[in-house]
C-alpha cells in the first residue's frame, strides 16, 4: 500500500514567525506523527526559491510591516508560479502577515502600497489614525468555534467566502462581522496565537485536504483532544465568556 506521507512548505520562517505561528507546524506534523503519518517540513528561507511543486501544504506566518515589506519582495518573484500551484489546488494556510499579501496590496498608514500575490479578489489598508485592531478573537466557522489572538493594523476586504463569522473580536476589518477567507484550498486567517494548537478541528480539516491533494486517503483517525477541548473551554470561559461552547454553536450574537 501507499504509504502516506506529507510534505510541509514553512515559508520564510526566518521572517514571518509572530505570536508562535511556528506551532502551527509543529501541531500538524505530530497530528500526522499520532496517526503513524509521517511528514518532511521544507523551511524556505529568503535564501532558498520555494518548489510548489513538491508541496502538499504551504504556510505562511504573520509579520510585522517591516518584514512584510521584504518578504513580498520575495513573493513577488514567484507570482506566475503561486497563481499556477494554488489554482490546481495547492493548500495554502496564511496567517495575518502572510495573509494580507495573498491579495492585491497591503497599503500602510504612509499611503506605501505593498504588492501582494494577488491570488485573491482582496486588498488591505491600514488607513491613517486607525486604531489596531487588537486582542482574543472567536469566529464561528464549518470547523465549529475557531479561536485566538489577533493583532493587525490592516483592514481586509473582499468578496470571497469569509472563514468565520466574528463572534468576538474584531475580524477582517473590524466593521463587517466576518473573519478571514476560505477559498478553494486557500485558508486566510488574522487568527494567531498559534491557531492550530488551538483548533484542532481545523487543523485536521487542513490535513485531510492537503493528504487529499498528495493523493492519499483523507481519512485521519480520531485523537483524543480532551486536553485541547478543556484549554479551548478555559480559553473562552477565561477571556471571552460572551461566546459558549454550546453544541449549537456558539449563542452570542455575531457583531
Ligand atoms: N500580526 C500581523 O501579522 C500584522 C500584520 C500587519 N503588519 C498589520 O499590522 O496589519
Amino acid at each position: 500500500m501507499n504509504e502516506r506521507t506529507l510534505n510541509i512548505a514553512h515559508l520564510y520562517p526566518d521572517l514571518l514567525n509572530l505570536y508562535a505561528d511556528r506551532g502551527n507546524i509543529v501541531t500538524l506534523v505530530q497530528r500526522l506523527r499520532w496517526r503513524g503519518i509521517e511528514a518532511t517540513v521544507h523551511e524556505v528561507t529568503h535564501q532558498d526559491a520555494p518548489r510548489l511543486s513538491a508541496y502538499d501544504l504551504v504556510l505562511l506566518g504573520g509579520g510585522s510591516d517591516r518584514e512584510q515589506e521584504i518578504v513580498g519582495e520575495y513573493l513577488l518573484k514567484h507570482k506566475q508560479e503561486f497563481k499556477a500551484a494554488v489554482d490546481s489546488g495547492l493548500p495554502l494556510l496564511a496567517i495575518c502577515g502572510g495573509y494580507q499579501l495573498l491579495g492585491a496590496f497591503y497599503q500602510l498608514p504612509n499611503g506605501q502600497k505593498i504588492q501582494g500575490l494577488d491570488i485573491l479578489d482582496m486588498y488591505t489598508s491600514a488607513g491613517t489614525g486607525l486604531p489596531r485592531l487588537i486582542g482574543n478573537v472567536a469566529i464561528e466557522t464549518e470547523y465549529g468555534i475557531v479561536m485566538g489572538f489577533e493583532n493587525h493594523g490592516g483592514r481586509t476586504v473582499h468578496q470571497h467566502r469569509p472563514l468565520g463569522k466574528v463572534l468576538h473580536g474584531h475580524g477582517n476589518d473590524g466593521e463587517s462581522g466576518y473573519e478571514g477567507v476560505h477559498h478553494m484550498n486557500i485558508w486566510g486567517t488574522y487568527i494567531h496565537g498559534p491557531l492550530l494548537p488551538k483548533n484542532p478541528q481545523f487543523a485536521d480539516a487542513v490535513l485531510a485536504t492537503a493528504l487529499e491533494y498528495a493523493g492519499h486517503s483523507a481519512v485521519l483517525d480520531p485523537l483524543d483532544d480532551v486536553v485541547e477541548e478543556s484549554a479551548r473551554r478555559a480559553f473562552l470561559a477565561r477571556r471571552m465568556p460572551d461566546v459558549t461552547t454550546s453544541p449549537d454553536a456558539a449563542t452570542a450574537q455575531p457583531k
